[in-house]
């Protein structure tokens, strides 16, 4: 039977099928941060059990580190705690730990891909629901809950019930200055953030194809705003590029196999998928969203929109709490928002192509006085080379401030936050209330417009500049 590509990993993976039950998958590498692992630990220590596989589990601090003066003991009581109960965990558990200092700590999203950890065909596992990111390389990549982590601790495997499958079909290719954030926002804002919903999101067609893997990354990331369980796309020759030379990538004779195994990781043409949805590449501009969730978006050449505008009375409500919440005016450009803060960074959008086309657009330029810029990389390796570009005196140059790897102002968890009341522009995935810190405004861009704004001081992109 014709099977798409979701479906043949999946088939893969599983140790055992009873009738009634969900399949038992095998995982092949789990992700662990400092967030959601001390209870999974602490369940192990309790029943008196060892990790399964620590040689497929890798952690790394990332949420709560501050992204300044690392080497002083973290300030804020909770987050050193969570910390420091990593540290102790993974010594005391065998888990390889990438901390704050060491080369390979980053974001978990970003050193998995990084390291050559992340690899097609893999079941990926993460106490996080960004883990979709690795989805990219044509991995079925999932976030679980913290009793999820302690199952896949303990055994190695995740009781897991099946999904339907959605196609997201971009055709067409992108106009200049337009981004695989802006795609995917323009998917959201479409689908909704239920839109998802029980699926695993294939991202297909030509636009697709065309994209780097960091850029299919920026948009796998974010397939759980749009409430599916997972995203994927095949694997191609980029994604082999990419993977290659890294350091856990197979070598010799395995590479030759792995990639043949790879190429046969792709949805069978006669497959049918449960949904399908179309998008025009040619026709999308840079994105912003507007509102508390990722779905409220719209193209920056538009206004805030009228709440009186939605027929659906659910998200007429909500668009006028979220523009109560946001002080925003219907009828306003967007391109008429001022903001106080620019944040460059994140899962999502903290990686080496992310800062060099945010550094593009600001070279020779200036952050706008009455703005903060905050460029944090990904991870400590994005760090090094965007130094070894000299990406960092660019930003610096500009008056934006540089720092260290982690999650940052993407969440309210470490010092770098929003004050209640203020604004940003900010290359994250979840605009929510009070997601960058309590009372705090944000507007979900691409580097290039957060660069972009960085300068002119209000939503801009750089055609503006
Ligand atoms: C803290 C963590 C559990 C959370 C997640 O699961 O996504 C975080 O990474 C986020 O982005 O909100
Ligand atoms: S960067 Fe943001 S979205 Fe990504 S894992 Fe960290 S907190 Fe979650």
């Amino acid at each position: 039977m014709a099977r798409t590509m979701a479906e043949k990993v999946w088939e893969e993976h599983v140790v055992r099928r009873a009738e009634g039950e969900p399949d038992l998958l095998y995982i092949d590498l789990h992700l662990v941060h400092e967030v959601t692992s001390p209870q999974a630990f602490e369940g192990l220590r309790l029943a008196n059990r060892r990790l399964r596989r620590p040689d497929l589990t890798i952690a790394t601090e990332d949420h709560n580190v501050p992204t300044e003066n690392i080497f002083l003991p973290i300030a804020d009581p909770v987050s050193r705690t969570q910390v420091e109960t990593l540290r102790k965990n993974a010594s005391e558990f065998g888990v390889r730990l990438h901390q704050m200092g060491d080369i390979d700590q980053g974001i978990v999203h970003v050193i998995g891909p990084q390291l050559g950890l992340t690899q097609p065909g893999m079941t990926i596992v993460c106490g996080d629901s960004h883990t979709s990111t690795h989805g990219a390389f044509g991995a079925l990549a999932f976030g679980i809950g913290t009793s999820q982590v302690e199952h896949v601790m303990a055994t190695q495997t995740l009781p897991m019930t099946p999904f339907k499958t959605m196609a997201v079909n971009v055709t067409g290719s992108l106009k200049p200055g337009v981004t695989a954030k802006d795609i995917i926002l323009a998917v959201i804002a479409k689908i909704g953030t239920g839109g998802g919903q029980g699926y695993v999101i294939e991202y297909r067609g030509e636009a697709i194809r065309a994209l780097s893997m960091e850029a299919r990354m920026t948009i796998c990331n974010m397939s759980i705003e749009a409430g599916a369980r997972a995203g994927m796309i095949a694997p191609d020759q980029t994604t082999f590029d990419y993977i290659k030379g890294r350091p856990h990538a197979p070598k010799g004779e395995l590479w030759d196999q792995a990639v043949e195994y790879w190429k046969t990781l792709v949805t069978d043409e006669d497959a049918v998928f449960d949904k399908e949805v179309f998008l025009d590449a040619d026709e999308l501009s840079p994105f912003v969203t507007w509102g508390t969730n990722p779905g409220q978006g719209a193209p920056l050449d538009s206004v805030v929109p009228d709440p009186a505008s939605f027929e659906d009375p659910v998200e007429r409500a909500a668009a006028e709490k979220a523009l109560a919440y946001m002080d925003l005016k219907p009828g306003t450009p967007l391109r008429d928002i001022r903001v106080d803060t620019v944040f460059v960074g994140s899962c999502t959008n903290g990686r080496i192509e992310d800062l060099r086309a945010a550094a593009e657009v600001i070279k020779g330029r200036k952050v706008a006085d009455h703005v903060r810029m905050l460029v944090v990389p990904g991870s400590q390796r994005v760090k090094e080379q965007a130094a070894a570009e000299g990406l960092d005196e660019i930003f610096k140059a500009a008056g934006a401030e540089w720092r260290e790897a982690g999650c940052s102002m993407c969440l309210g968890m470490n010092p770098d936050t929003l004050k209640p009341g203020e604004r940003s522009a900010s290359t994250s995935n979840r605009n929510f209330e009070g997601r960058q810190g309590k009372g705090g405004r944000t507007h979900l861009v691409s580097p290039l417009v957060a660069a972009a704004t960085a300068v002119r001081g209000t939503l801009s992109s750089p055609a503006d500049l």
